[in-house]
Parts: structure tokens; C-alpha cells; sequence
């Protein structure tokens, strides 16, 4: 900076010096007998009470509360080491439990003598005896003033033995200036101006309900699940619990969702709410974890989705098209569906397990001779993959499974947290179990069987994971929604019972406790797409400035996501794909098709045509149904995604192509 100071970057820099000064006197004064290093870390987090923190001192330890968090620190030898910090950050954690923090937002840190340190030991933060100021204040904001006082006064109560120190304000005879050469004030005071400058990290990320804290820090003595209807919190508790068992275990923890770009965004939040575990967490999507894992493992994988659907696209005209199954649904589609979900998905190789098999979400039941037909259309797809010497993606969760089940191979996670585990195939969910077994903690299924995206599914039970007890919890608040735009969701699926994975029959409309949350619906009706188009472009343009940043365009089909890509090229607003979006904001709509959307939120959704998905008349088929009331769960999960405006646009017709 030197020369080019700016006023406020001058200012700090004065009031730093003399607060430091003053710092230094009365740790002097107060605490002659501790060694030099330690005193120079008290004045430091003495500096800090000037800045908005407040200091409870203890044996070995502090614990700070401030704008960043709350934090125990490890100074000087008169503490237990790793040990003692660890135990007083568990009495802390327990401490702040009762008002709804969560047990990441209390950081451990340890004051090391050195310089330039930063680094992670376990899950205590290790900093030079130089840095521990600077680092604790260009934390970002978490803490509200009010917070922090509310905090630190029931810490003063609940933490018996600690004193509550803070900087005297005294006024500062000329003549004893403590200048301190040795210390580095111009990376306080660049700490303090980038601390003010960081965005205040979102609330969730650091407070929840006492229930969602519970649940977070529980112990469980075997596989575990957590369900509640859409925005009830679910991943917010999963993100939470992942970092929370990262810090109490030496191992890594392994996150997954079904769908790619999840992973990222998870990503991303976990980094923010606790960067000191962020890299233990591992986010990876099912798939391209299975492949990775048969990598290591040195399990050759040929993965090729075109040559597979080549392959079943040849055998359908060789056995299936002409076969019995035509009747029951002409399309392909459904069969190859049932090939992915059913057979495969199930890992079944046997006929005679198809045949007995309980076909979970199938709508259209199917009696021996056409679960044969089936099954030949099956064979002559596996021989066709075969004969190409490509996997599919079942192949590749199948040979992971089998890898996984091998005795005596590492275990490469302590935990592993399975978010929107209702899309996952039979053979995912046990491939996953297979990584940790029943072990204490060791596996979470996080989900909703509501917002299903993909046809088929499976019962825990089929998965031989035997969750009782209380280790079966339901969230039932939403936090995102307000009433007009759940209502308005759940219209949709309102006749649509679904069974969940623990087998359940509910029904579509549920009961739901909802906070108090503004949140409009628009609802538009043109006679012509045209006319619907300019209402949506003329909708984003009205949006305030920024906006766009938290607003997302979703569509049924690729195809018409395409549609809506050009228009808004066109139309000069700008966008991005959905695939793109890792949770960091960028100012333009994201665009995607509903499943893409599920398990994220936006403040602003527009759906446009969103009635496509939705037919007038009672479908004639069982297989149509089926499809039918997937479409219908998807728009679900693209509704639930509104925080404060849904937009749903529609073209009255006539004539109206279908899109
Ligand atoms: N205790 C809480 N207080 C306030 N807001 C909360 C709380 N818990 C969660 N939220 C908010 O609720 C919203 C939904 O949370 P989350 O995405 O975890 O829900 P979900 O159950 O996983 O949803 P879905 O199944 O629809 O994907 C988020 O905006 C989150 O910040």
C-alpha cells in the first residue's frame, strides 16, 4: 500500500497502533509472569475486544466471540495441548448448542510459536504466534453485534472459571509509546479492512433450530436417515453433520448426490462455513466417485453411454419392437427404463429374481411371460454392450459394489453422507452402506421420496439397511417457501401418493409447518407462444439490479431449455448454464432442466410453459401414468425451488405446439 493509502486504510492504522499499545501495557501490567510469545498473542485478542470481540479467558485457553465466530484458542503451556483445546472446544460447542449454533461455527485454534503458520492439525487450526490476530479478524462475518453479545454473555454464564477481559480505554501518556518494531501492524490493519469488506456469511451456515443442532451433533449407533418434505433443511442439517463428524474423526467423509453439479455447490457452502474441514469433505457425484474408486482400485473402466444406448437401440429392433412389450408401451423408453432402474439398477442377473421382484414406482404391472419378454430384451442389450466392450452406468456401481465388498481392502471413509438418496439405484444405496458398513455414524441417508426425479426405486429393506428407532428422523418446516408458492407445489402433486423408502404410502398434499416468508406467485396466461416469450423477457428485464444473480430459468426438456436459450441470447439477458453454477454468484440467470434443479433454491424461479408437464386429461395407460406423475414430481421439485417469486407462464393456445 505504502504511499497510495486510502483515508479509512490510514485511520485503521492509527486507531490499530493505538490499541496494540495499549494492549501491550496492560498484558504487561496484568501478566508479567507469562513468557513473551504468550503475551504478544493476549495483546493481540486484547486488540480484537476494541474491534467488536469479546475475550473469556481461562486456563491454557480463550474463547473468543466476535464478528467471525466463536473460537477457543490454545495459548502459551498452561493448557492439556491438543487434548485440553479439543475437550474445552466439545464444552463450548455443547454450550451454544442451546441457541441453535452450530457446532461448526466454534473453531479450535491453536497459538504455535513460529511464524507463517497456518495450517490444519486434526481439526484444530494451527497459527504463528504473529498471525493469530490478523487471521481472526479478516475472518468473514458471521456474527451480527447482537449476536455476538448474546453469545458471549451466555458463554460468560454457561462457562464458570473464565475471565472476561477486554481492553481498558485509557488515556495514553505521550511519553510511553510502546513501539514494537518486531510486530506486523500493517497485516493487522489490512486484516481488519478486509474482514469489513467480506460479504457476512449466510445465517444458516451458522445457526439452526435446536432440533436441526440435535440432529447434527447426535450420536447414532448405525445407519441413519433423515426425510422431511422439500425445504425442511434437510442438506442444510447433512452439510452441517459432514463437517461436524469431519472435525470429531481423523477420516475422511464422503458427501454424494446422484445428480454432478450438486457436488460443487456443496462444495462451495461447506468451504465457506467451515474452511478448517473443507478438504476433508469429499463432494463427489455417485458415478464419477464409482469410477474414480475402480480407477485405484485398478479396475479398468470402459464407460461409454453412447455405444450402451447404441447397443440397446439395436436390440429393441432385434427383440423388443416386435415383441409383446409393444403393447403394453410402444416406446422404448419405458423398457429401457426398466432395464436401468429394475434389473440393473438392482443388480439382478438371475430371470428368476426379475421375475419375483417387486417393481417399486412401476405403475404398469407386468406378469411372468412379459417380464420373459423383458428379459430377453434384456439379454440381447447385455450381449450387444458386450459385443461393443463398453459399461454403462450401472456396470460401473455394480463393479464398484463388487470391489467395495471384497474383505481386507482399505476403508476409505470414516462417514458417508448421501444427499437426495431417493434417485440413488438399489445397487448405489448398497455400494455406498458397503463403504462403512453399520458402523457408529458411518452412513446418512438424506431425502425426500416426494421430489423422485427418475423413474423406479427401492425399499431400505431390499438394501438390508435396518435403520430403527430414533436413528429415523423427519424435518417438518420448510424454511424456504412461502404459503401461496408451497400451495401452489403442492396443487400439483396433491393426488399423487408416494411411497418413500422406508416404504410408507403418503399422500401428495402433506402437512407441512411453514416460517413466516413473503413469496409471490405470478401466474401469466397468453393466447400465443410468441406473446408468453415477451412476457417472460419483459418479467427478467424488471427484475432490480443484481437480481439475476439469484434467479433461475427451468424447463421440462432439453429441448426446450434450448428454446429459452436463444431467447434470452436474443434478448440480451444474460445466462448460464445450470451444469456451470458452483454456488458462487454470478449476475445471470441459470438455466436448466427440473431435474437439474433439485436440491438447490433460488429467490427468483421462472418456469415458463410450465403446464406442459402437466396433462388435462386422465392418461390411458399405466405406463403413461407413470410418466405422467414423474413429470408431475418434477415440476414439484422445480416449484420448491422458489424462495420468493415463482413465475409460472403458460400459453392458452389455440394453437399452441407442443414443446
Ligand atoms: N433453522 C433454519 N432457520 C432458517 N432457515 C433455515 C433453517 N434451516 C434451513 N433453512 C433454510 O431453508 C432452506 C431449505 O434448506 P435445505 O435446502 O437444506 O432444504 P431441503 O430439505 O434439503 O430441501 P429440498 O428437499 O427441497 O432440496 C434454505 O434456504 C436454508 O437456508
Amino acid at each position: 500500500m505504502g504511499a497510495g493509502l486510502s483515508q479509512e486504510a490510514r485511520r485503521q492504522e492509527r486507531l490499530l497502533r493505538e490499541q496494540w499499545e495499549a494492549a501491550r501495557r496492560q498484558v504487561r501490567e496484568r501478566r508479567g509472569t507469562a513468557g513473551e510469545g504468550e503475551r504478544r498473542v493476549l495483546a493481540q485478542l486484547l486488540v480484537l475486544t476494541a474491534r467488536g470481540w469479546r475475550l473469556l479467558v481461562g486456563r491454557g485457553d480463550v474463547v473468543l466471540v466476535g464478528p467471525g465466530g466463536v473460537f477457543v484458542v490454545g495459548v502459551g503451556d498452561g493448557g492439556g495441548g491438543a487434548a485440553g483445546l479439543l475437550a474445552a472446544t466439545r464444552v463450548t460447542e455443547s454450550a451454544v448448542a442451546a441457541l441453535g449454533m452450530s457446532p461448526v461455527a466454534v473453531q479450535p485454534v491453536m497459538v504455535a510459536a513460529g511464524q507463517g503458520l497456518d495450517h490444519g492439525h486434526g481439526r484444530i487450526r494451527v497459527l504463528g504466534e504473529q498471525e493469530a490476530g490478523r487471521v481472526l479478524l479478516a475472518q468473514p462475518r458471521r456474527l451480527r453485534a447482537e449476536s455476538v453479545r448474546a453469545i458471549a454473555d451466555h458463554l460468560e454464564r454457561a462457562l464458570p472459571g473464565r475471565e472476561a477481559v477486554a481492553l481498558e480505554e485509557r488515556t495514553r501518556p505521550p511519553d510511553q509509546r510502546d513501539h514494537d518494531g518486531l510486530f506486523d501492524l500493517d497485516g493487522l490493519r489490512d486484516a481488519a479492512l478486509e474482514g469489513a469488506r467480506r460479504a457476512p456469511i449466510e445465517q444458516w451456515m451458522t445457526f439452526l433450530h435446536p432440533d436441526q443442532v440435535a440432529l447434527v451433533r447426535r450420536n447414532w449407533s448405525g445407519p441413519a436417515r433423515i426425510s422431511g418434505p422439500a425445504g425442511t433443511g434437510k442438506t442444510v442439517v447433512a452439510l452441517h453433520r459432514a463437517a461436524h463428524l469431519a472435525r470429531r474423526t481423523t477420516g475422511r467423509i464422503l458427501y454424494v448426490t446422484f445428480a454432478n453439479n450438486l457436488p460443487r455447490v456443496q462444495s462451495t457452502f461447506l468451504r465457506t462455513m467451515a474452511p478448517a474441514v473443507a478438504d476433508r469433505v469429499d463432494f463427489r457425484s455417485l458415478h464419477s466417485w464409482a469410477q474414480e474408486f475402480l480407477q485405484e482400485r485398478g479396475v479398468p473402466v470402459r464407460l461409454n453411454g453412447d455405444k450402451a444406448e447404441t447397443a440397446f437401440s439395436r436390440a429393441w429392433t432385434h427383440v423388443g419392437r416386435e415383441s409383446l412389450l409393444a403393447r403394453i408401451d410402444p416406446g422404448p423408453g419405458y423398457w429401457h427404463e426398466e432395464i436401468d432402474h429394475v434389473i440393473k439398477g438392482r443388480g439382478l442377473t438371475r430371470f428368476e429374481d426379475y421375475a419375483v421382484v417387486p417393481r417399486r414406482r412401476r405403475r404398469a404391472g407386468l406378469h411372468r411371460t412379459q417380464r420373459q419378454a423383458v428379459w430377453e430384451l434384456y439379454e440381447e442389450y447385455e450381449a450387444r454392450r458386450h459385443e461393443r466392450g463398453v459399461h454403462d452406468f450401472n456396470d460401473v456401481l455394480s463393479m464398484a459394489l463388487a470391489q467395495a465388498s471384497q474383505e481386507g481392502g482399505p476403508v476409505p471413509y470414516a462417514a458417508v453422507v448421501v444427499d437426495e438418496v431417493q434417485d440413488l439405484t438399489l445397487v448405489g444405496v448398497r455400494l455406498l452402506h458397503a463403504l462403512v458398513g453399520d458402523a457408529p455414524n458411518g452412513l446418512l441417508l438424506v431425502g425426500d421420496g416426494q421430489q423422485t426425479v427418475y423413474p423406479g426405486g427401492f425399499r431400505l429393506t431390499d438394501a438390508g439397511i435396518d435403520i430403527r428407532g430414533d436413528r429415523g428422523q423427519v424435518l417438518r418446516t420448510n424454511y424456504r417457501n412461502s404459503r401461496q408458492i408451497l400451495d401452489a407445489a403442492l396443487a400439483v402433486v396433491a393426488d399423487d401418493v408416494f411411497e418413500d423408502i422406508d416404504g410408507v404410502p403418503t399422500p401428495g398434499r402433506r402437512d407441512v409447518d411453514l416460517t413466516y416468508h413473503d413469496g409471490d406467485v405470478v401466474r401469466v396466461a397468453e393466447p400465443t407462444a410468441d406473446a408468453h416469450d415477451r412476457e417472460l423477457v419483459g418479467a427478467l428485464r424488471a427484475l432490480p439490479d443484481g437480481a439475476l444473480a439469484d434467479t433461475a430459468l427451468l424447463c421440462p426438456s432439453k429441448r426446450a431449455l434450448g428454446h429459452y436459450q436463444r431467447l434470452l441470447a436474443r434478448a440480451e439477458i444474460p445466462a448460464r448454464p445450470l451444469e456451470q453454477y458452483d454456488g458462487n454468484p454470478v449476475d445471470a440467470v441459470k438455466l436448466g432442466t427440473y431435474p437439474r434443479a433439485k436440491g438447490l433454491e433460488f429467490k427468483n424461479v421462472f418456469l415458463p410453459r410450465y403446464d406442459t408437464a402437466l396433462t388435462d386429461t386422465a392418461p390411458e395407460t399405466d405406463t403413461a401414468r407413470e410418466r405422467a406423475e414423474l413429470m408431475r414430481s418434477r415440476l414439484f421439485v422445480a416449484m420448491t425451488r422458489a424462495r420468493d417469486l415463482l413465475w409460472l407462464g403458460s400459453v392458452t393456445g389455440p394453437p399452441a405446439p407442443r414443446r
